[in-house]
């Protein structure tokens, strides 16, 4: 069976990854990645075997700089059967237009809104809502964080009321641009944030309010989550459910922080020392009146490149089991 052919829209902290993740996957290649300049991320492109796209207008540029441009976006969409679009949030949807006029499959991520795809995707929540569909969105790395823990609480213990309060990093390790380098920042303001409606969009019956600062670091998203439910459960009982799933990983082991999370990821190997999965403190789970408390970690520059996997498998239907491509994928990464 000839492979699902992929081109990634934007090779930024997302992009890249997604391109290697798309890679190592034995039933989808890259056709092409494009690049807006010829800075290192292209060059690194361009030595990995990828085929460097650009602007229209900048394809001599970049060949002047010494990559040889396969050629313009529109060329690379006219090869994709999916483009994964992971342009800063706000462009992609400008890029609607380009999609639909190529007849090609398009996924945004989470700095766009529902609207513009009209499927908000979690592969374990919601992966039959895209199952042949056109467009996508895969909910922002927070969110992605979010539905994989309520999703299966609701699914056991039925979710009667969630409160969370998140903790953002405020830029990622190589955003020169962006702070705060030295203050909490209220944001948004005006509440709630966009993740609890984000929830929504993914799973509509939840009843979710969210809060979120911004925090100097870079490292990761840190949430505090208070849980009601329908059904009596126990602290173990949460625990278990936590350990069986896939993109779950339970912390200890003298893990007390974000930065030891991120060393461990170095430590076993992972490609740019990545942690896919949600990090939940396994002794801050606990039952206090009836209500769950606990805290997770959320590393916001790779929780949802397994995620982009499974919706472009979904969308063209090269698998119909959520399950099974959430297993495939997995394995492929060595998650
Ligand atoms: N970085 C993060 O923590 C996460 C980001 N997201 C979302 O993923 C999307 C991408 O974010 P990042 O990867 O962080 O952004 P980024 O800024 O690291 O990368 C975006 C890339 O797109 C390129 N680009 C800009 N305009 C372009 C255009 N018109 N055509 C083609 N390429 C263009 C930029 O040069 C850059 O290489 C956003 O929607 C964001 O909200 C989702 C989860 C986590
Ligand atoms: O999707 C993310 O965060 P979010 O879930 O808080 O919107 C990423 O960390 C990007 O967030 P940014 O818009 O603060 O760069």
């Amino acid at each position: 069976m000839s492979k699902v052919k992929v081109a990634i829209n934007g090779y930024g902290t997302i992009g890249k990854r997604v391109a290697d993740a798309v890679t190592m996957q034995d039933d989808m290649e890259i056709i092409g990645i494009a690049k807006t300049r010829p800075n290192y991320e292209a060059f690194v492109a361009h030595d990995k075997g990828y085929n460097v796209y650009t602007l229209a207008d900048r394809v001599d540029d970049m060949k002047s700089a010494g990559i040889p441009a396969a050629g313009s976006i529109d060329d690379m969409i006219a090869e994709a059967d999916v483009v994964v679009d992971c342009t800063p949030g706000g462009i992609g949807e400008k890029n609607k237009a380009l999609y639909e006029k190529a007849g090609v499959k398009a996924i945004w991520q989470g700095g766009e809104k529902h609207e513009l795809a009209g499927c908000s995707f979690n592969a374990e929540a919601n992966y039959e809502e895209a199952l042949g569909r056109d467009f996508v969105r895969v909910v922002s790395c927070n969110t992605t964080g979010l539905c994989r823990v309520i999703y299966p609480l609701d699914q056991e213990y039925g979710v009667k009321k969630v409160r969370v309060t998140l903790m953002r990093r405020s830029a990622d390790p190589n955003d020169v641009k962006n702070g705060p380098i030295n203050a909490i920042v209220p944001n948004p303001i005006k509440l709630p944030s966009h993740h609890g409606p984000d929830v929504k969009s993914v799973i509509p019956h939840i009843n979710i309010a969210s809060t979120a600062v911004k925090l100097p670091t870079t490292l990761m998203h840190l949430h505090t989550l208070n849980i009601e439910m329908e059904k009596d459960c126990s602290t173990e009982d949460v625990k278990a459910l936590f350990a069986k799933q896939p993109r779950i990983r339970m912390i200890g082991q003298g893990i007390g922080s974000t930065a030891e999370i991120m060393e461990l990821g170095k430590d076993m190997g992972r490609p740019r020392g990545d942690m896919w999965e949600n990090c939940v403190w396994e002794d801050s789970v606990t039952m206090y009146e009836g209500e769950l408390y606990f805290f997770q970690a959320i590393h916001q520059e790779s929780d949802v490149i397994p995620e982009n996997v499974d919706a472009i498998r979904a969308m063209t239907e090269l698998e119909k089991d959520g399950a099974k491509s959430i297993a495939k994928t997995n394995k492929a990464m060595g998650l």
